[in-house]
C-alpha cells in the first residue's frame, strides 16, 4: 500500500513543480523497489505496457491467447491477475514474457529516469541557489555523471514505440520481419507448424540469450542507480546542509552589507573629515610655507647679524685683553679709591656733625628771623613814613599811533633833566597861550619852562614792571596791615586805566592792580612759613556820575551808599559783593569781569574814556599762630575818570553832564588834599562820593601813592601842566604817621 500512494504520489507530481529533491528521492526509491523481485513489478507494469511495444509481445500476446482466454481481456484488469499466474507465465513461456518484461522494464525504469535525469538536468541548472563552493560544484559533477550514465540506458532500451494498433493490425508482417531480421528462413507455409515451431524455438532461444546479457546489463545499472541514490542521498544532505549554510551565509551576508552600509558611512564621514583634515592641513601647510618663509627671511638676517656679531666679538675680544688691562689698572686705582672713600666717610661723618649743629643753628636764625621780620616791618614803616605817607609819581606815555608822526615822534616839550628821575619839566612854546602865574622860568629864546619834583618819574619808555618795582614795597604795607590807597590821576587819555589796569592778556602790560595782587599773594605764601595766614576779600566798585555801582554783582544798576561803622570808624557799602580770593586767578577773573561792566565812552581825547572811578578794594586779615600776631589791612587801588577842560573837549549833553560830575569829584579830591596840607580840621571828605570813599585811605592812617598820568601831546600842554600841579599839591601834603591796623 505504502508503495502504491508512494507511487501515486509520484504520478500526481506536477512535471513542472519545483519538487526536484523530492521526485529525485522518489525516482531512488522506485529504483530501489524496482530492485525487488523484478517479475512482480514486471508483470504489474506488464498490463500498462502497450503489446506493440516490441516485436515480441505481439507473439507472446498471441501465445497467451493460444494458452488462456483472458488474454484479450482490457489492460486494467490484468493488474487484478495474481502474480502467480505471471510467474506461471514467465514459467510457462519463460523468456516471453520475461523478454517483454525486461523490454519494458528499462522503459519504465527509463522514464522513471528521464523524470529523474530532468530533476538531475534541474538539479544540476539550478545549483547557484547556494553559495559555489567546491562542494557543490562536486555535486554538479557526480548528478552530471549521473546522467550520463543513465543516457546510456535510456539509448539502449528507448525504441520506437509502434502505436498498438499498427501492432495489432500486421502481427503477421511483424513476424514475418522479425523472422527475416533473425535469419531465419524464409515464411514457412501455413501447414508447416513444425517448422514455424522450430523457428519460434530457435527465435525464442536467442532471444533468450539476449535477454540474459540484459538481465546481467540490468543488474550492472541497478548497481550503478544504487550508487547514484546514494550519491543522490549524500548529494541531498550536502544540499541540506548547504541551504543552511546559504541562509545562513545570506543573514550573514545580510549582517555583513549591513555592517557594510554602516562601514561605509563611517567611511564617507571618516573620508569628509580627512578632506576637512586634508584642507586644514593644506591651510596649515601654506601658513608654515610662509612663516617658514619668514623664517628662512629671519634667518638669513640673523646669519648676518651673527657674522656681524662674530666680527664684533672679534672686535671685542681683541679689545677684551685692552680693557683687562685697564682692569687690572682699575683694580689699583678702585683700592686707592676705597681707601679715600673711607676717608672721605669719615669726613662726612664730621660734616653730618657739622649739618646738624648747623640745622640747629638755622633753627635758631629761622627764630632770630621772625623777630627780625617783625622789626622790618617796623623800619620799613618808619622809612615809609620819613618819605612821607603821600608820595607821588608821575608817568608819561609814550606818543602812539598818529601821534609819532608830528616831530618825527619826539616829545619836544617835556624834559627829564635829572639823573635820579625825580624831574620833570615841560617848556612853553612862544605859540602856546599860558598863565604868566604858571611860569617858572624864561629861556633867552623866550621859552618858558616849567619844573616839577615827585617821588618818581617814569619816562615814556618805561616798563609796567618797573613802574611796580616803584610802588612794591606800598604794597607790602598792606599785608602788614596798613591801609594802602594807590590811585592814578590825569587828564583822560593820558594813561591812567593802563597804569592801573593794563592789558590782562598780556604779561608784559599788567597793570599795577594785578600785580599788587600777585605779589600779595606770593608774600602772604611765602609769609606762611613764618606763622602767618592771611584771609582776602575782593570787591570792585565805580562812582559814576556820584552813584555807586557794584562791577561785580548781578545787580548792576543799583545804588549803593557809604556807611560809616560806630567805633571802628571804617567805611562800609553795604550790599556790595565781596568775594573771598584763594588766588591771583581768582582776582584777575574779577577784574576783567569789572572791566566789562565799568562805563566807558568815546571822547575826543580818548576813544574808549573811563567815565567813572574804579576802585578796587582788596581787604587782607592775617594771624600769625607762632607769634600771636595779627593785623588787618586794606588796599585801595583808584583809576580815577580823566580831567577834561569842558569847552576844549566838545562834550555836550550826557558827555558834559558826565564831564561835569568827574571835575567836580576831582575837585573835592584836591580840596581834602589841601586841607589836609593845610592841617584842617575839618576835612572835606563827604563832599564826594569818592573822598568820602577813600576817607580812612587818604587821612593819616593810610599810606597814599598819587600817579599822575601825562600825556606827551603837545596840545594837551594846559591838561598836563594842571595835572603837575595838582600832584605838587598832594606831593606837599603831610597827612601825618600811618597807623598800623591790628
Ligand atoms: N605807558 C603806556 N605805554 C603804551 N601805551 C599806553 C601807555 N599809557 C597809555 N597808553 C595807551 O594810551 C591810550 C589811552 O590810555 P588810557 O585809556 O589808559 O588813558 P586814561 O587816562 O585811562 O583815559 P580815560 O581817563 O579817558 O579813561 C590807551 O590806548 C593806552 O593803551
Amino acid at each position: 500500500m505504502r508503495k502504491k500512494r508512494e507511487a501515486a504520489k509520484l504520478d500526481k507530481s506536477p512535471a513542472g513543480r519545483p519538487d526536484r529533491f523530492g521526485r529525485l528521492k522518489q525516482s531512488a526509491h522506485d529504483l530501489n523497489h524496482e530492485r525487488k523481485p523484478l517479475a512482480t513489478r514486471n508483470n504489474a507494469n506488464v498490463s500498462k505496457l502497450p503489446m506493440s511495444s516490441t516485436k515480441l509481445p505481439m507473439s507472446s500476446s498471441r501465445l497467451k491467447r493460444a494458452r488462456s482466454p483472458d488474454v484479450c481481456e482490457p489492460v486494467g484488469k490484468k493488474t487484478k491477475v495474481d502474480h502467480s499466474s505471471n510467474d506461471s507465465l514467465l514459467n510457462s513461456s519463460k523468456r516471453s514474457v520475461s523478454s517483454s518484461s525486461l523490454t519494458k522494464a528499462p522503459s519504465s525504469a527509463l522514464k522513471s529516469n528521464m523524470k529523474k535525469t530532468g530533476s538531475s538536468t534541474n538539479l544540476m541548472k539550478k545549483p547557484a541557489a547556494g553559495p559555489v563552493t567546491s562542494r557543490n560544484i562536486q555535486t554538479v559533477a557526480a548528478a552530471r555523471n549521473a546522467r550520463s550514465q543513465i543516457k546510456p540506458i535510456a539509448n539502449t532500451v528507448a525504441r520506437p514505440k509502434p502505436t498498438p494498433s499498427s501492432s495489432f493490425s500486421r502481427p503477421a508482417q511483424n513476424l514475418d520481419s522479425s523472422v527475416v531480421s533473425t535469419g531465419m528462413p524464409k515464411k514457412r507455409p501455413a501447414w508447416d507448424l513444425k517448422g514455424r515451431l522450430q523457428d519460434m524455438e530457435t527465435f525464442v532461444q536467442k532471444q533468450a540469450l539476449d535477454s540474459s546479457s540484459l538481465q546481467n546489463k540490468m543488474s550492472e545499472y541497478l548497481g550503478r542507480i544504487a550508487l547514484l541514490e546514494s550519491t543522490n542521498q549524500k548529494l541531498s544532505g550536502d544540499v541540506e546542509e548547504k541551504e543552511v549554510a546559504t541562509k545562513h551565509a545570506g543573514q550573514s551576508i545580510q549582517e555583513l552589507r549591513n555592517k557594510l552600509s554602516a562601514l561605509e558611512q563611517q567611511h564617507q564621514e571618516s573620508k569628509r573629515k580627512l578632506l576637512n583634515d586634508i584642507e586644514d592641513l593644506e591651510f596649515q601647510k601654506q601658513t608654515l610655507e610662509r612663516h617658514k618663509i619668514t623664517l628662512e627671511g629671519d634667518l638669513a638676517a640673523s646669519l648676518k647679524e651673527i657674522s656681524q656679531l662674530k666680527m664684533t666679538v672679534s672686535e671685542l675680544t681683541s679689545s677684551q685683553a685692552t680693557l683687562r688691562a685697564e682692569l687690572e689698572c682699575t683694580k689699583v686705582q678702585l683700592t686707592s679709591a676705597h681707601k679715600n672713600i673711607a676717608e672721605r666717610d669719615d669726613i662726612i661723618l664730621e660734616k653730618i656733625n657739622i649739618i646738624r649743629m648747623r640745622d640747629e643753628s638755622i633753627q635758631d636764625y629761622q627764630m632770630r628771623e621772625r623777630c627780625h621780620e617783625t622789626e622790618r616791618r617796623k623800619l620799613h614803616n618808619t622809612i615809609q613814613e620819613l618819605k612821607g605817607n603821600i608820595r607821588v609819581f608821575c608817568r608819561v606815555r609814550p606818543l602812539l599811533g598818529e601821534e609819532q608822526l608830528g616831530n618825527n615822534g619826539i616829545i619836544n616839550h617835556i624834559n627829564f633833566p635829572d639823573m635820579d628821575s625825580k624831574i620833570i619839566e615841560l617848556d612853553k612854546l612862544a605859540d602856546v597861550s599860558v598863565n604868566e602865574s604858571m611860569l617858572s622860568s624864561k629861556t633867552a629864546r623866550g621859552v618858558s619852562k616849567y619844573e616839577f619834583t615827585f617821588d618818581k618819574v617814569f619816562k615814556p619808555e618805561s616798563s609796567q614792571s618797573e613802574v611796580f618795582e616803584e610802588i612794591s614795597q606800598l604794597v607790602q604795607s598792606a599785608l602788614d596791615g596798613y591801609n594802602v590807597c594807590i590811585f592814578a590821576y590825569g587828564q583822560t587819555g593820558s594813561g591812567k586805566t593802563f597804569t592801573m589796569e593794563g592789558s590782562l592778556d598780556t604779561e608784559s602790560q599788567l597793570g599795577m592792580i594785578p600785580r599788587a595782587v600777585k605779589q600779595i599773594f606770593k608774600t602772604s605764601s611765602d609769609l606762611s612759613s613764618k606763622g602767618w595766614q592771611y584771609v582776602m576779600q575782593a570787591s570792585m566798585l565805580e562812582i559814576y556820575n556820584e552813584t555807586i555801582r557794584d562791577l561785580l554783582g548781578k545787580a548792576r544798576d543799583e545804588k549803593l551808599e557809604i556807611k560809616m561803622i560806630k567805633g571802628d570808624n571804617d567805611v562800609h557799602v553795604p550790599n556790595l559783593t565781596i568775594f573771598e580770593v584763594k588766588n591771583e586767578d581768582q582776582v584777575l577773573g574779577l577784574l576783567r569781569k569789572a572791566s566789562e561792566n565799568r562805563a566807558v565812552a568815546e571822547t575826543k581825547c580818548n576813544e574808549h574814556s573811563s567815565r567813572s572811578h574804579s576802585v578796587f578794594q582788596l581787604r587782607l586779615t592775617g594771624t600769625n599762630n607762632i607769634t600771636g600776631e595779627s593785623c588787618k589791612g586794606m588796599l585801595n587801588l583808584v583809576d580815577l575818570a580823566g580831567s577834561e577842560k569842558v569847552k576844549d573837549s566838545g562834550s555836550e549833553g550826557l558827555r558834559l553832564n558826565e564831564a561835569n560830575k568827574i571835575n567836580s569829584s576831582l575837585s573835592h579830591l584836591q580840596s581834602v588834599f589841601l586841607a589836609l596840607t593845610k592841617k584842617d580840621k575839618h576835612i572835606p571828605y563827604r563832599n564826594s562820593k569818592l573822598t568820602h570813599l577813600l576817607q580812612n585811605s587818604l587821612g593819616g592812617n593810610s599810606k597814599t601813592l598819587m600817579f599822575v598820568n601825562v600825556s606827551p601831546k603837545e596840545e594837551c600842554f594846559s591838561e598836563s601842566l594842571t595835572s603837575l600841579r595838582f600832584a605838587t599839591t598832594v606831593n606837599q601834603c603831610n597827612i601825618g604817621t600811618a597807623q598800623k591796623k591790628k
